[in-house]
């Protein structure tokens, strides 16, 4: 049997954890890292210390601080870096790929640079024929380097490549499904994170579950709303990558998203809290890319608005609570309805 090679572009907590997951189903694993520094203290540890403490590496995960390394060594890669490094480290494989590259992320959010999907930007740098998958559902990373039971979904229009990367991560912990609905995927995994802020800030103000569960469920329609328009399929958002991420995120402190709701609501100012927490919190960044998004396309996004709204133009929690719950009366049933 040819031997199973990934490469996994971004060291921190997530990219280390699938790296692991990999190893464990039997891969041989390259996973890079862009400092040198930290790149050789994960050599040296067999452990990465500082985003995913306690998880020892197999001894078929091997590391690099270079990104040509990883091109010769596979030509099948998953990217977990953050959303905003996400086209800077496209741009740099480009000039050494193979044309053979099959291309997999696990990065949650979309193109800063026009609020496009991260397969459409995969695509325009390099080709329609180039194989894509986007791996999304409720996984903390912490959980599944403990080997806590998890499933996720790999998505990609090309059910051969879902299928092949399904094998590559599943194990008896690690349940993989596929899916061809890459655009619900993706769409699911970035808005949950807006509405995780949205849950924290509530919590943080010291509302209770009913306002929580009003959040999941009202949050839950904005991303169906905008992963219909922008052409997902219904059912994904009802899957691990739309409900079972929302409510992940939203209801458990292990979401860096809805801790920095909860320290927004509690008072803090966004620079503090998000020096405080110290690792990647896309709600941020996909927040405001919702935000345009829904407008350009005449959406109604009230959270989104709202959760955009304190972050970017200083509008108070409890003031931003109040735009909501002062909001004409509605029929649920009409919320999938333009
Ligand atoms: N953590 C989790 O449980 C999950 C995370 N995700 C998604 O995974 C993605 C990555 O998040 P996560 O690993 O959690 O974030 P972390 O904060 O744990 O780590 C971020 C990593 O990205 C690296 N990085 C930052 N800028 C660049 C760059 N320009 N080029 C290359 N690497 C860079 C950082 O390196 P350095 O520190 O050296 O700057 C660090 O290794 C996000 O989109 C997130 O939503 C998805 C599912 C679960
Ligand atoms: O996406 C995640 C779990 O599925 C991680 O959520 P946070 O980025 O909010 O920590």
């Amino acid at each position: 049997m040819t031997p199973r090679r990934i490469g996994i572009l971004g060291a921190g907590s997530w990219g280390t954890a699938l790296a692991i997951q990999a190893a464990r189903t039997g891969c041989d694993v390259l996973l890079w890292g862009h400092h040198p520094d930290h790149i050789g203290a994960l050599s040296a540890d067999r452990e990465n210390k500082h985003y995913l403490p306690g998880a020892a590496f197999p001894a078929n995960l091997a590391v690099t601080a270079d990104l040509r390394e990883v091109c010769r060594f596979t030509d099948l890669l998953l990217i977990a870096v953050p959303s905003h490094a996400f086209k800077t480290t496209l741009e740099r494989l480009k000039s050494f790929a193979p044309d053979t590259l099959q291309i997999a992320w696990a990065t949650k959010g979309f193109n800063p640079d026009d609020g496009s999907l991260l397969h459409e930007l995969v695509i325009s740098l390099f080709s329609e024929r180039t194989p894509v998958a986007a791996l999304s559902g409720p996984t903390f990373a912490q959980e599944v380097a403990a080997e806590l039971p998890t499933a996720i979904t790999v998505a990609s229009p090309q059910i051969e490549f879902s299928s092949r990367l399904a094998q590559f991560f599943h194990s008896s912990r690690f349940r993989t499904y596929t899916s061809t609905d890459i655009i619900g995927v993706e769409v699911g995994g970035a808005v949950k994170n807006v509405m995780a802020i949205a849950a924290g800030i509530a919590d943080g103000l010291g509302f209770g579950a009913n306002t929580r569960a009003a959040l999941i469920t009202r949050g839950l329609t904005e991303i169906i709303r905008l992963g219909l328009r922008l052409r997902g399929h219904q059912e994904t958002f009802m899957g691990l990558a739309g409900l079972g991420d929302l409510v992940l995120t939203c209801t458990d402190n292990q979401s860096r998203n809805r801790r920095l709701g909860i320290a927004l609501g509690r008072g803090q100012a966004l620079e503090a809290a998000v020096r405080e927490i110290g690792q990647e919190i896309e709600g941020v960044f996909a927040a405001k890319e919702t935000y345009l998004l829904a407008r350009k396309h005449s959406i109604e996004m009230p959270i989104t608005e709202q959760v955009f709204k304190v972050l970017y133009e200083n509008l108070s929690p409890a003031a931003a609570v109040q735009n909501l719950l002062s909001r004409e009366l509605k029929c649920e049933s009409g919320v999938l309805q333009e």
